[in-house]
């Protein structure tokens, strides 16, 4: 039985932010500053701040201005809906990320809506959402943008492919899709309420898995030779040392012996993110300078 390829997410974000770091030395020559992104945190949970401490870690390697803004979760929607009114004003601040979920009493859309769209490096802003599914030139979000140059690494041209996105969420299923429209894919979304989700899947040459629920796709959904990309991140106990560990959407080892290649959960799809993220950066730098974006990003 032939074993699929493990994609490897981790080194191909490093090699992202190594072009990154390329840009944004060629902006600072250009420009006399360094491209800054500030990053809200609204509330104390914990994975959330280690997340955004990476962000901040990585923001300085690549050699841009890191600005953190913590805030309590008894914040309320107007002083939250104030800091991204200072920060769109900044000019230090070329993008501005907003770490969600936010706290329910405050309206996540409200908020999002009021980040300067040319600053909204998560590309979340609905100016973005209908530019990206316009075909217009926009900011994308991260994580959708991080799988298809992933995909695109693995397989060249994806036009005509079958692409089935599991998942329909804003943020990663819907730019997903619109993004794979913009390949020439063949695509269709499926969600919780789509019937045999199995039969659906096991049509794709691309399975990307975004639905939040932990090994949810089984190996033999998959048909063989289909690319998988993995874009969970579920937290779950792990029976024999108590201790927790995270595992994707896809059940990995079951796939494997049906793939052609798939992202692994950690070290696949989330470092991507992160690295996308400063690459959206350096590009909204550019644009709010006026420059050219560089031609490798
Ligand atoms: N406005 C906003 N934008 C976001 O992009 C956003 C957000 N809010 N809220 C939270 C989620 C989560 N997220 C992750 C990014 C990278 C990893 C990552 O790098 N994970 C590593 C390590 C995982 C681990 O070991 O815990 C990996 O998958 O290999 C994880 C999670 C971005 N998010």
């Amino acid at each position: 039985m032939t074993i699929g390829k493990i994609i490897d997410g981790k080194a191909f974000a490093a090699t992202l932010r190594d072009k990154v770091a390329d840009g944004v030395a060629g902006f600072v020559e250009a420009t006399g500053r360094k491209p800054g992104l500030a990053v809200v945190l609204v509330g104390e949970d914990p994975a959330s701040s280690v997340y955004v401490r990476s962000k901040g870690k990585m923001t300085v390697a690549v050699g841009m201005e890191s600005f953190e803004f913590k805030r309590p979760d008894s914040i309320g929607e107007e002083d939250l809906l104030d800091l991204i009114e200072e920060l769109n004003q900044d000019e230090r601040v070329d993008g501005i990320l907003v770490q969600l979920p936010l706290p329910k009493h405050i309206d996540e859309a409200a908020v999002i809506g009021a980040i300067d769209p040319a600053k909204d490096v998560d590309g979340f802003h609905v100016v973005n959402s209908g530019l990206l599914a316009t075909g217009q030139e926009a900011l994308v979000p991260c994580t959708p943008l991080g799988c298809i140059m992933l995909l695109k690494d693995e397989l060249g041209d994806l036009s005509g492919l079958e692409a089935v996105v599991v998942g329909r969420s804003n943020i990663v299923g819907k730019p997903m899709a619109q993004l794979l429209l913009a390949e020439s894919a063949t695509v269709t979304i499926a969600h919780s309420r789509t019937r045999d989700l199995a039969s659906v899947v096991h049509r794709a040459d691309i399975v990307v898995a975004a639905v939040g629920r932990a090994e949810m796709v089984k190996g033999e959904w998959i048909k063989p030779g289909a690319t998988v990309i993995d874009v969970g991140i579920n937290r779950i106990a792990d029976g024999e040392d108590g201790k927790s560990r995270i595992v994707g959407d896809v059940a990995t080892a079951e796939a494997l012996a049906h793939v052609r290649a798939i992202t692994p959960v950690p070290g696949g799809v989330g470092p991507m993110t992160i690295a996308v993220l400063l690459r959206n950066t350096l590009v909204a730098a550019h644009a709010r300078a006026g420059l050219a974006k560089p031609a490798d990003l």
